[in-house]
């Protein structure tokens, strides 16, 4: 009998197409999805060596970083993001690669378009030069970021050397309160282990709040692996997920389905198997979270305060907090509820699909966006875009007074218009919260699509229970 594996280890062994002792393994690479920022050297590197993209059917690329999100029927204004989007275009062609360019259907972050497409698969390896690719973990794919010159690799080769990594358990059990949502059990993950917390290890999320999560929950938690040091996140597949897929474009169809449902029912973590790390959290206890520091371990429970850094125990955190308080302009001691903002920002590839759109209606019906403050909502892909359109929630969200925009990273990282300016204080469903990362001096508090909602229609960070009944 083969000893007990973890998913990720099944996964993982399934890949090696060459192992030495003491060597990386070699694994084999299912799925490479290429954007414009890390690609182009890498594109460069096989040009110099004159080879070619070895799997260009395994290789999907889409424009997300640098795109605006309004006027995106006009070229890029900014002469830098213009020459970003038109090099990968001209390299998707030259190696045949599918693209998806800005403003075509299947366009949007990368991380939205796999899983929405049927690309990403349980079992799969994925790779992408960008580090929130622990996404498509949430299927139960090995998937992590990597750097240009293994993009480049994995273009020449479709392998990749890789040691391996440490086995990390996370376990929500019990059942969340009414009103928390999939991005506070990962805050609340990171408040409890920090953003080191996983480093070196592959994390799998399991327990009864994992299993209850729909598919876009799971993939918001798999998101921020990487916040906690992670190399991946990754959830079993279950009914959750091949429902999920079953009919997308890109996921096996008819007999091949059942062939595969019943490969992808093996590869949760085998009963006896055991992780080098186990961590522990009551679903009970997981209230609405925001974070108030600058990095995403520095959370807190909505109903608490700013915390005083006189408090901590720990000399590194106390000084840690002195400065990211400083730079967040905040007093400890603050109820976090008294903390105004100026804008919110609700989309992102940790929160910018349908369910998160949803929600975010859901607040707004009938409600008004706060006077003076700029909100943008950014839909992850075309395709969510279209949905959310179907169902009427643009309108609902343009009658509260929401910006309904074109999908893109926006002001997930500025990297495009949109950009927070110095000073300026904003409640985010994105996953950073580092200085300047919204726009240099911009202060972020990551949230969910719910409390963004709530904090945009309450002027200040709030819960949707905080809220007046809608027409009230
Ligand atoms: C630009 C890219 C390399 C970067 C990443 O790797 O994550 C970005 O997506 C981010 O979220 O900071
Ligand atoms: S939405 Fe944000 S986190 Fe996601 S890929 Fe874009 S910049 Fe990175």
């Amino acid at each position: 009998m083969t000893r007990p594996r973890t998913l990720s280890e099944k996964v993982w062994d399934a890949h090696v197409v060459q192992r030495g002792d003491g060597e990386p393994d070699l694994l084999y690479i299912d799925l490479h999805l290429v954007h414009e920022v890390t690609s182009p050297q890498a594109f460069d590197g096989l040009r110099l060596q004159g080879r070619t993209v070895r799997r260009p059917d395994l290789t999907i690329a889409t424009e997300d970083h640098n795109v605006p999100t309004a006027d995106t029927h006009l070229q890029i204004a900014d002469p830098v993001s213009r020459t970003q989007v038109d090099t990968l275009r001209a390299n998707a062609a030259e190696f045949g690669i599918t693209h998806h360019p800005m403003g075509s259907d299947g366009q949007g972050i990368v991380h939205i378009i796999g899983p929405e497409q049927g690309l990403t698969l349980p079992g799969m390896t994925i790779v992408c030069g960008d580090s929130h690719t622990s996404t498509h973990g949430a299927f139960g794919a090995l998937a992590f970021g990597i750097g240009t010159s293994e993009v480049e690799h994995v273009l020449a080769t479709q392998t990749l050397p890789q040691s391996p990594a440490r086995t990390l358990a996370i376990t929500v059990d019990g059942e969340l309160p009414a009103g928390s949502t999939a991005k506070d059990v990962i805050l609340a993950i990171l408040g409890r282990i920090g953003t080191g917390g996983g480093m070196g290890h592959i994390a799998e999320y399991r327990g009864s709040v994992i299993e209850a999560l729909s598919m876009e929950g799971r993939m918001t938690v798999c998101n921020m692996s990487i916040e906690a040091g992670a190399k991946a996140g990754m959830i079993a597949p279950d009914e959750t997920t091949f429902r999920y897929l079953e009919g997308r474009a890109h996921a096996p169809a008819g007999e091949t389905w059942a062939e595969a449902e019943a490969h992808w029912r093996t590869l949760a973590t085998d009963p006896d198997a055991t992780f080098d790390k186990e961590v522990r959290l009551d679903g009970a206890e997981i209230l609405p979270h925001v974070s108030w520091g600058t990095n995403p371990g520095q959370v807190a429970p909505l109903d608490g305060r700013v915390p005083r850094p006189e408090d901590l125990a720990d000399a590194g955190e106390r000084q840690a907090a002195e400065r990211a308080l400083e730079y967040m302009g905040l007093a400890g001691g603050t109820p976090l509820r008294e903390v105004g903002v100026d804008t919110v920002f609700i989309g992102s590839c940790t929160n910018g699909r349908i369910e998160d759109l949803r929600a975010v209606a859901d607040v707004a019906r009938g409600r008004r966006v706060a006077s003076g403050l700029r909100t943008l909502v950014v839909p992850g892909s075309w395709k969510v875009k279209a949905q959310a359109e179907e169902e009427g929630l643009d309108r609902v969200l343009v009658e509260a007074g929401f910006d309904w925009r074109d999908p893109g990273c926006s002001m997930c990282l500025a990297m495009n218009p949109d950009k927070l300016e110095p000073g300026e204080r904003c409640a985010s469903t994105s996953n950073r919260n580092f200085e300047g990362r919204q726009g240099r001096g911009g202060r972020t508090h990551l949230v969910s699509p719910a409390v963004a909602a709530a904090t945009a229609v309450a002027g200040h960070l709030a819960a949707p229970s905080d809220l007046a009944p809608a027409g009230a």
